[in-house]
Order: structure tokens, then sequence, then C-alpha cells
């Protein structure tokens, strides 16, 4: 095989099982890192899987041709009911021609709009209540921050019929029901043994439950078939001539960007904020509390360091920090000099991605923000940072998940000073992952919330 001259350790050219055996753990990204860190920037992972974190693979696997190389069959995982959508169709013209229908709802120029950042703000206010709500005690983190993302982007899909789970427990449900889903193990099954699968679902279910969001299926189709949705909604363009998609193609991409949006965001401010609140970060808090309180009308894509903050949150901790896999396309191609089949499953991984080159990240581990603020090198960060993907097939609701965050670290940040609760323990944020996105290990997240002196004396 061209393979056996990638390096890699000995076995992965017989057997997939040792790197099976980590994605069952839920530790799938930690040990393809030990790889890269072992073997270089290219790895053989299993017989035809190979894993890249270099920029000029990032460069070829996803952007050549627009839109990179075609999806593999894995994303079937995430048909919705039944259907393909955006995310899961695996080839670039099906693609193509759900993205021109789409895409425009998720300009920055649409996000921008007063009607849809206003619903972002009053979703930021109502967060800040639960804090102020927590103060002498602690706040779960992790639960309140996932409400936010669904009721954020509930309204970015289907205002006026987005949800208000930070205030209305009914909601709260239907989130924590996509939030806490225990089904890693059920869905790897059926990915690579969907046969026994299907002889041996109902046994299996016994000991690894199989993904049921009932609650939220039900709220999807029955929103979605709303007329009347605010016009920089997904739903209103999803309704309008130019999409031609049936009732339950609707459903499906609409429950596919809403699920989409809830665990991505939420568990890349948990584990921001979480770190924000360390002590070896503090100094990083003081200097952010400072910048929201001396520009306190200034808009939330106007403040540098903020910016810095994220950029380095999801640099550390990007909420897909997983491979998204592709297909090497007919007539193979060379990636970072090594021949590659056509058929051989390549990937990148954000984690990694965004550690292994040195150069451009020193200190790779250490949460730094100021890094994004030296003008030297900011070509090279912003060339190897993948925490949305990149290409044709990169995350489209980029601008939604940045303005949200901002939006929150602003609300929080210019009011609160952030503690970690006593209670809480560092393997309790441990990386656990997903299918392709990571989430922190305990499912909770407790801080404390400081109110701070008010600016001016004010
Ligand atoms: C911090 C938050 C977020 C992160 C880190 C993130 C990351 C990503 C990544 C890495 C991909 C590529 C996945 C792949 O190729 O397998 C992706 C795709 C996608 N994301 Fe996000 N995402 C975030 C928030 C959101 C939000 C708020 C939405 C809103 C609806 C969204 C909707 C989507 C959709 C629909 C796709 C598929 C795009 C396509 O195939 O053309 N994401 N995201």
């Amino acid at each position: 095989s061209p393979l056996n001259k990638i390096p890699g350790p000995w076995y992965a050219k017989f057997t997939s099982l040792v790197l099976k055996w980590h994605e069952f753990r839920a530790n799938r990204t930690r040990y393809i890192h030990r790889l890269h860190l072992e073997y270089g920037q290219a790895v053989r992972i299993a017989p035809d899987e190979v894993a890249f974190a270099s920029a000029t693979a990032v460069k070829e696997i996803y952007c050549s041709g627009g839109s990179g190389y075609d999806k593999t069959n894995f994303y079937d995982l995430f048909k919705v009911y039944g259907k393909r959508t955006m995310f899961t169709t695996l080839n670039k013209d099906d693609h193509a021609k759900r993205k021109r229908v789409i895409a425009d709802r998720y300009a920055n120029t649409n996000i921008v709009r007063p009607q849809s950042l206003n619903g972002i703000a009053e979703r930021a206010t109502n967060f800040v209540m639960r804090c102020y709500e927590s103060v002498g005690g602690s706040l779960d983190l992790y639960v309140y921050l996932h409400a936010y993302a669904f009721d954020c982007v509930t309204h970015h899909l289907f205002h006026p019929y987005g949800t208000n789970s930070l205030l209305d427990a009914h909601d709260e449900a239907v989130m924590r029901e996509v939030t806490f889903d225990d089904s890693l193990q059920n869905r790897l099954v059926a990915y690579y043994w969907p046969t026994i699968h299907k002889v041996f679902g109902q046994i299996l279910s016994l000991f690894a439950k199989p993904r049921e969001t009932p609650l939220a299926d039900s709220f999807v189709l029955d929103t979605s078939a709303k007329t009347g949705a605010a016009p920089f909604t997904l739903l209103d363009r999803l309704h309008g001539s130019s999409s031609q998609l049936d009732q339950l193609d609707i459903a499906a991409e609409c429950l596919d960007h809403m699920v989409a949006g809830i665990d991505t965001t939420g568990d890349a401010l948990c584990f921001l904020m979480w770190e924000l609140s360390q002590p070896a970060s503090m100094h990083y808090q003081r200097k952010l509390q400072q910048e929201l309180r001396a520009n306190p009308t200034a808009s939330f894509d106007k403040l540098p360091f903020l910016d810095a903050v994220v950029m380095e949150g999801l640099r550390c901790f990007p909420a897909i920090p997983m491979s998204l896999p592709r297909h090497v396309p007919s007539g193979g191609r060379t990636i970072d000099t090594f021949y590659l089949p056509e058929g051989t499953e390549v990937s990148c991984q954000a984690y990694s991605v965004h550690r292994v080159d040195r150069s451009v990240f020193p200190d790779p581990d250490a949460f730094k923000p100021d890094r994004w603020l030296e003008p030297k090198g900011d070509a090279e960060r912003k060339r190897l940072f993948f925490a949305f993907a990149t290409g044709g097939r990169g995350c489209v609701g980029k601008h939604l998940a940045l303005a949200e965050m901002k939006m929150l670290l602003q609300s929080v940040y210019s009011r609160f000073t952030t503690l970690p609760d006593a209670t809480m323990k560092p393997i309790d944020l441990e990386m656990s992952d997903q299918l392709i996105s990571s989430r922190p290990q305990a499912q909770k997240c407790r801080l404390r919330f400081v109110p701070l002196e008010p600016a001016n004396g004010k």
C-alpha cells in the first residue's frame, strides 16, 4: 500500500481496532493528538485512514475546488427524519444547491440586523439575571449556557417562535434532551457494524442508549410548519419560493441547525468561561473586564481584547475538536508529499491543527489571548485557525456563533468576576468526545458570580 510510507504506529497498518477502542471510550481526539506529537503532521491511524495537521493539508482537503473533498458516509449518522440536510449531503453538487438557498441567512449582514441582534441581547440579559440570582451560591454554567445557545439559535431559525429555555421549564426540558444525549456508543455500533445494529438493536439499547429526542423532534416539526416567521430567519427563507423544499425537508434542515447551534456554542463558552475563572487566567479576566467597562457602549465586534479572548478560547477548546472525515477523490492525491490512493479516508482535527505547529502557536497548550493581538504571525495564525473548519463546507453559523459568544461575555464580564466553585474538580472539564463534538466530561460547570462595583461609582 502507498500508505505504508506514512508514519504511524505499526498496528495501524493492519487494524483500526485501537482507533475504535479510543472512539468508544470518548477519547479519539487525544489519541490522535498523541500520535501527531509522536509521528508528525501526517499519521496513518488505520489501514485506510490518515490524519493530517498542517496548513497545506487543511487547504488541500477542505478547500480544493472550493469545498474540498467529498464527505464520507460517516455523515449518514447525522441524517434527520431520514433526510439529508446541508450538513449531511456527501457530494459537492447536492451541497452547493442547498447552500445557495440557505447561506444568506447566516451572512454577517443578516446576523447584525437589529431584530436578530436584539434577540441575542435579550437572551444575554436573561442569562445575566440567572447570574444575579446565583450570587452568594453558584450557577451550573453548563446548563444555562446550553439554554442560552438554544434560545439564540431558535430565535435565528424561527422568530417569533423561538424558545425561552433560560426562563421556561418546558423549553429547558427540550434543551436537556438534546444536550444530555448519551448515544455515542450506540451510534458508533450503527456506523461500524450496521448489520449487528439492525439485528441486535433492541438488546444493544439495554447497554448503550440510542439517540432519542422526541421533544425536540416534535417542537421542530410543529414550529417549522408555522407561517409568519420574521424576514431574517431561516424558516422564512425555507418557506420562500426559491427553496422548493417539502415540509419534512424544511423540518430536517431546521432541526439540524438547531442541534448544530446548541452544543457547539454552549460547550465553547463553557470551556472558555471555566478557563477565564482559573487563577492562572485571572489577569486575562481582569483585562477583559477593564476593556468592557471602559467601553460600555461599544458594539461586541469592536472590542479587540474580547475578540482575542474568543479566538484563543476557540483555539484551545474548539467545540468540534475532532476529525472531519473526507474521501480522497478519484485519481488519488498527494498531500504533504504523501501519495494517497482514491477512496482513502483523510481528515484534520482542530485540536491538533491548533497545537502541532509551535512556530505559529508557541506554548500551544497555554491559554494566551494576547497572542492574537500581535501583528507578527497574524496571517499564519489565521491560516491554522480551524475551529469552524474552512472552505465551502465550513461552519455556516460562524457569524451567529461569534455574535452569541461575544455578546454573552460582554454582558457577564462587564458586571461580574467569575470563580470556580469549590465543588468542581479539574477532571470535570476534561474533554469527552461525542460523534464530532466534545463536551466537558461531568456535564456540569459550577461557577460563582461576584458582582463588580458599579463603574465610575454609579
Ligand atoms: C462555537 C460554535 C460553533 C462551532 C465551533 C462550529 C463548528 C463547525 C464546524 C467545525 C463545522 C464543519 C463540520 C464538518 O465538516 O463536519 C460546522 C458546520 C456547520 N455548522 Fe457550525 N459551529 C458552531 C456554531 C454553529 C451555529 C450557531 C450554527 C447555527 C445554526 C451552526 C451550523 C452549522 C451548519 C449548518 C454546518 C454545516 C455546514 C455545511 O455543511 O455547509 N454552527 N460547524
